[in-house]
């Protein structure tokens, strides 16, 4: 199996970046893949915004298995991590999420008032790996491109501030958050659901990967989709993707055959999916860890 290579440069980048606007933001919004809670994350996220309040929004919803993406929002519950689980493309996320965001800071918010300070909107960052949906969730929450200049911090150092409503602002460059390649099947998990350009990992390994997930967890959809016999199953993952090929006419082609088990993959024809399963309650320990 060939390894999937990444660039740390490019993390300490986008940690750089998160550590300089972090003191002009009161929220940090940080999106997360609900098909990879865990590998699409990282743990410098949760260092740098230690003293704000922090809201988990699990994106793509409608891609990822439900029971995964409720027993994961119970996890977080029970960490008293507040999350969410969204849809990017829906119009009715925007309300939701001012709603949390401002009871996380109803206090803050309360204290300002109580100091005879004007009510003001509050301020968030949004951080994510690539493809996580951050322009997505943007152009909803954000619907006219007003430029709220002012004295507002982060306007004089170049960066603008979106106004979402009267009662939230969103800094305007989305940060782009490197995730953590711990291990191989992270980077796998990253390559199967799009946080990795194509040409950084071999195509038939990550339909490898996929094949053993999708054996073990929803094999009913597989065999469904490329009309797989009991005796097929029984087969090495390799001539299980050899018999896929041969099943959808692509001859020996496996490397198209592979492309498009990962198409159908990301496309739900497999049915919602999560690569990562959610920690069990009791034995709650950080997923990250
Ligand atoms: N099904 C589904 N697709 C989504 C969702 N959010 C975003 N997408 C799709 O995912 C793709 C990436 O969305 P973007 O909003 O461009 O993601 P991004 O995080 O801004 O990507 P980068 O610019 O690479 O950082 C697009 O094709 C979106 O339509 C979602 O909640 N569900």
């Amino acid at each position: 199996m060939s390894t999937i290579q990444w660039f740390p440069g490019h993390m300490a980048k986008a940690i750089r970046q998160m550590e300089e606007n972090i003191h002009l933001v009161d929220i940090v919004f940080e999106l997360v893949d609900a098909r990879i809670p865990a590998a699409s994350r990282n743990p410098e996220v949760a260092r740098i915004s230690a003293h704000k309040p922090h809201l988990i929004i699990l994106t793509k919803k409608d891609l990822a298995d439900p029971q995964q993406t409720a027993a994961w929002l119970a996890y977080y519950r029970a960490q008293h991590q507040p999350a969410i689980a969204i849809d990017s493309r829906a119009n009715v996320t925007p309300k939701q999420i001012t709603k949390l965001a401002l009871n996380l800071l109803a206090d803050k918010l309360a204290a300002e008032k109580d100091k005879g300070l004007k009510p003001r909107a509050i301020r968030a960052m949004t951080v994510g790996v690539p493809n996580v949906g951050k322009s997505t969730l943007l152009n909803h929450l954000v619907r006219h491109k007003a430029a709220q200049v002012g004295d507002t911090p982060g306007v004089t150092k170049g960066q603008q501030w979106l106004r979402s409503s009267q009662h939230l602002e969103l800094l305007d460059t989305p940060g782009i958050l490197w995730p953590k390649f711990k291990d191989q099947e992270m980077a796998q998990k990253l390559a199967l659901t799009g946080a990795i350009k194509e040409k950084l990992y071999a195509k038939d390994d990550v339909a490898l990967f996929a094949l053993g997930f999708f054996r073990q967890y929803h094999v009913a959809a597989l065999q469904q989709r490329y009309r797989l016999n009991a005796a097929d199953l029984e087969l090495s993952d390799v001539d299980l993707l050899l018999k896929i090929t041969a099943n959808l006419g692509m001859r020996d082609d496996y490397e198209r055959a592979s492309e498009r088990l990962i198409l159908d993959a990301r496309h739900r024809k497999l049915g919602g999916f999560t690569l990562d399963r959610a920690p069990k309650e009791e034995t709650a320990d950080d997923p990250d860890a």
